[in-house]
């Protein structure tokens, strides 16, 4: 089981501790988020922010609802709507509040306090098994480029999908741990993905992990794929729909376009809680649009060490800020699940319970 070099999330006593991912690269610490307001803050702001982490963050958020506000039917709808009400896209949110509600609803008030954090870390462990089978399926489409010919395997990416975005070792970085355990020499290219520059997380799992890693500018990446610098490319995932069509960070339709222009394979990795059946295709994916201060401001280190805001157009600059778009399927290689690997539109052959 991949251990997390600093947990994302960790339960102590009647908080939750975090690693808040609004300091990271720049400089380590942690929250400890006590109420239903911290919990649906820290969605929010993306203090903590990846599909998995999301979720399992909000199962944990609806503990610390019934803790500090009762545990009563009233407090138990408050915080489900609170918490489903924080951000759209990313499924996993809601597939986490729903098994909570699930959980919870039938249950005396005076049974759902330990009902809710042993549900909120049977999500974490659930969600960090998956990681590590994803790591293992994933781990086989490098080994067989590896087989092919020498050198390292050169991987893109896209936004962050690493530990920091699960319970566990990531989504899309999981077969690149898998592969280093294994031996197999990786090189990641890794895209600083604008605007909230969540490449930069990639690098600094990567660069903690002793992984080869490049940072390139998100519109460098079309030119990498045309001259077949990258043998495939995986990105993480927010929902999956029931044909393959995937949500996915900003720019990932981008990179699945120039990937299938350069005959490039391009893989989405995702766990179940990502997989949304009831959703017949992309079109019905919310897509979450984000802050205007995002796209005009960008985040840095200064000379003596500060990290800090520098602002790039005037707040009277109009913005348009999705956080995600779709990539429909047909430009999708394949999707990398706990149960194995599967063409985008064959979903349903790995999980014919949920069909
Ligand atoms: C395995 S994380 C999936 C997904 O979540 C990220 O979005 P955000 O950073 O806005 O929470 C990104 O889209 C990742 O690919």
């Amino acid at each position: 089981m991949f251990e997390q070099p600093i947990p994302t999330l960790r339960r102590d006593g009647d908080t939750l501790v975090i690693l808040d991912q609004t300091a990271l690269p720049f400089r380590t610490e942690t929250i400890s988020l006590r109420s239903l307001n911290d919990a649906a803050h820290a969605i929010r702001s993306m203090q903590v922010r990846g599909a998995p982490l999301i979720g399992a963050t909000a199962a944990h958020g609806v503990a610390l609802a019934l803790v500090q506000d009762g545990a009563g039917d009233q407090s138990l709808r408050h915080a489900l709507q609170v918490l489903g009400a924080t951000r759209p896209t990313a499924v996993n949110l809601h597939w986490a509040l729903a098994r909570m509600a699930r959980v919870l609803h039938p249950l005396t008030p005076a049974a759902r306090v330990h009902a809710a954090w042993a549900e909120a870390e049977a999500i974490r462990a659930d969600d960090a098994a998956s990681c590590d089978a994803i790591g293992r399926h994933g781990l086989a489409l490098i080994a067989a480029i590896a087989a092919r010919r020498p050198g390292p395997v050169r991987v893109m990416t896209h936004c962050n999908a690493g530990w920091l975005a699960t319970c566990g070792a990531g989504t899309a970085l999981a077969p690149i741990y898998a592969a280093q355990a294994a031996g197999i020499e990786v090189e990641v290219f890794v895209s600083e993905t604008r605007p909230r520059n969540q490449g930069l997380l990639s690098a600094w799992e990567l660069r903690a992990a002793g992984v080869a890693h490049t940072l390139i500018a998100d519109n460098a990446a079309g030119l990498l794929l045309m001259r077949a610098e990258v043998d495939l490319v995986i990105t993480g995932a927010d929902r999956v729909a029931a044909n393959g069509d995937t949500a996915n960070k900003v720019g990932t339709y981008l990179k699945a376009l120039a990937a299938r222009a350069a005959e490039l394979p391009f893989y989405i990795a995702a766990p179940h809680s990502t997989l949304e059946f009831s959703c017949a295709n992309g079109a019905s994916i919310p897509i979450e649009n984000r802050d205007a201060e995002e796209v005009r401001l960008i985040r840095g280190m200064n000379a003596d060490g500060g990290d800090g805001d520098l602002r790039l157009v005037p707040t009277e600059t109009q913005v348009l800020n999705p956080a995600f778009d779709i990539t429909p399927a047909n430009l999708i290689t394949g999707i990398i699940t706990e149960r194995g690997t599967a063409p985008a539109a064959g979903l349903a052959g790995l999980y014919p319970e949920a069909v």
